[in-house]
């Protein structure tokens, strides 16, 4: 079983963009309290992030996502999220995700500017250091941690403000439990069995159909064959007799 170790924390959302935080999880429970206001759900939503890539639902698009350049008092800000855990085969790994919001002349820019899997070699202990297109990361992370990217978006970090996805319309429920379960995948495979069993169907009525012409054919050429048999017996028959008289 995968497990989430521990995670760094800096500049995101009230985290000092200059003072890390490290949260350390503890086996088999970890309670998260505090006021309101403390960093809770940043906590959850660093989780998810690192694990899927998916920013919040309120994070306008990464804006309100990394540390208020403005809260501390630079025209920039750098935030990162270090997540250390075990893979579903027991590998140490540390995911590194760095972000970065500009202020330029009319308005702010976010950027993920890196993201990193570090393992280390078994054999020699040394650190190797992977460096990711956000996309495949995304994929990587959660093929590590042995659960789908589904699951650790719908069910296990599931923020707060989506927390109520079962009571949405029937099409985005349908959609959610789809992804859940991985039934795209079955329907996909349903429609290509139906398409082949479709395609040899038709093979089946064309073959057929040229079974049915071959059988003319065959009885066409039967009744050739007993016509000449029949008139060479004719003309064997009179050639004898010819000979005879
Ligand atoms: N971009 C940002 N820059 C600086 N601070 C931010 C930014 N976005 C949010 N905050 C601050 O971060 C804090 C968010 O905390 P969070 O929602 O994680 O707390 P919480 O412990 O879950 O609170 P609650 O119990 O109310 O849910 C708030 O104090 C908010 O003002």
């Amino acid at each position: 079983m995968s497990t989430v170790d521990k995670m760094l924390i800096k500049g995101i959302r009230s985290f000092d963009p200059e003072n890390k935080k490290v949260i350390t999880f503890f086996k088999p429970l970890t309670l998260i309290v505090g006021p309101n206001g403390a960093g809770k759900t940043t906590i959850i939503e660093c989780l998810k992030l690192s694990c899927t890539g998916e920013l919040p639902p309120n994070a306008r698009s990464g804006h309100s996502f990394i540390h208020d350049p403005k809260v501390a008092g630079e025209t920039e800000t750098k935030g990162q999220i270090k997540l250390r855990f075990k893979t579903a085969a027991g590998k140490d790994v540390v995911c590194i995700r760095s972000f970065q919001l500009t202020q330029k002349a009319s308005k702010m820019e976010y950027k993920a500017i890196e993201s990193v899997l570090q393992t280390i070699n078994p054999h020699t202990g040394e650190k190797v250091c992977l460096s990711y297109r956000c996309a495949d990361m995304d994929r990587e992370i959660p093929a590590l941690m042995g659960v789908s990217k589904a699951i650790l978006e719908n069910v296990i970090f599931v923020h707060q403000d989506e927390a109520n996805w079962p009571l949405q319309d029937p099409s985005t429920l349908k959609k959610k439990f789809d992804d859940i379960f991985s039934a795209t995948r079955y329907t996909k495979a349903l429609e290509v069995i139906k398409k082949l069993h479709k395609d040899q169907a038709q093979e089946i009525k064309t073959y057929k159909l040229k079974l049915e012409n071959l059988q003319i054919l065959k009885d066409a050429a039967y009744k050739c064959k007993s016509a000449i048999l029949s008139a060479l017996h004719i003309s064997l028959k009179l050639n004898i007799e010819f000979l005879a008289g």
